[in-house]
C-alpha cells in the first residue's frame, strides 16, 4: 500500500456522507468514519454562512475524546435559492418542489468544515459555489426522483449524479464544494495543523 498525505494525522471523519469519506480517501489520508447523527436544526436569525458554520461545529460537539494525533473533520451543506435554505428534503415530493424551485435559474451552495485537532486546535471555513440550473422539464425531474438518490442531499439534487449532467449549465467555484467537502480549503487547514506537530 502506498504511504497515506499527511501520515502523522489520524483523520476521525464525523459524517455518515459517503461522498465526504470518498473524497479524503482520494486524498490519500488515515480516515476512520465515526458518525455520530445530530440533529440539523438551528437558530432563524442566521445568514447561510453562519447556518452551514454553526451546524457544522454542532456536528462537532457530539465528539468528547480525542486519541493521540486525531482530527477530527465536521461538515455541513446547504443549497440556497435566493433567501431560501434548502437541507435535504423530508420525502419526494418535497424533493420535486425544490428542484422546480432551483429550474432556470442559479442558486448557491455553501459548505462549511469544522476541523478539530487533538481537541486543542479548532478551524472552521465556510466556501460558497455558485450553481446555474437550466430549465428543467417535469419528465425530466420525475426521471431522477424515480431513478436517482434526492433524498439524502441538500436541494434534492446531486451534481455527481445523472440530474448533475442534465440541469447544471456551468458553476463557479469549486465542484467538489457542492459534493459536500471543499477539499483544497481542508488539505491547507490539515497541513498548516501537521505543520504545528513534531
Ligand atoms: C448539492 C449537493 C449536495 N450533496 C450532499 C452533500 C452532503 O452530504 C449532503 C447535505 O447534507 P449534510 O447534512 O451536509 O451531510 P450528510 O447528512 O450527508 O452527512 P452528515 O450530516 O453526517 O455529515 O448533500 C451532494 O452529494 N451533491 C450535491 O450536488
Amino acid at each position: 500500500m502506498n504511504k497515506p498525505f499527511l501520515p502523522k494525522l489520524k483523520i476521525v471523519l464525523g459524517s455518515k456522507s459517503p461522498r465526504r469519506k470518498e473524497l479524503l480517501t482520494q486524498l490519500g489520508l488515515n480516515v476512520r468514519v465515526e458518525a455520530m447523527g445530530v440533529e440539523e436544526t438551528y437558530p432563524e436569525e442566521l445568514s447561510p454562512e453562519e447556518v452551514v458554520l454553526f451546524l457544522a461545529a454542532k456536528k462537532a460537539e457530539a465528539y468528547k475524546s480525542f486519541g493521540p494525533n486525531e482530527v477530527l473533520i465536521t461538515s455541513d451543506t446547504i443549497v440556497v435559492r435566493k433567501d431560501e435554505i434548502l437541507g435535504k428534503p423530508k420525502d419526494l415530493e418535497d424533493a420535486g418542489k425544490m428542484l422546480h424551485r432551483l429550474s432556470d435559474a442559479s442558486h448557491n451552495v455553501y459548505t462549511a468544515v469544522c476541523i478539530n485537532a487533538f481537541g486543542l486546535i479548532r478551524r472552521s471555513v465556510v466556501v460558497k459555489t455558485k450553481v446555474h440550473f437550466k430549465a428543467l422539464q417535469q419528465s425530466e425531474i420525475d426521471y431522477y426522483l424515480k431513478n436517482g438518490k434526492p433524498l439524502d442531499k441538500a436541494g434534492a439534487y446531486g451534481i455527481q449524479e445523472w440530474i448533475g449532467m442534465v440541469a447544471v449549465e456551468k458553476i463557479e467555484g469549486s465542484y467538489y464544494n457542492v459534493v459536500g467537502l471543499p477539499v483544497q480549503e481542508v488539505v491547507k487547514i490539515l497541513e498548516e495543523i501537521n505543520d504545528s506537530i513534531d
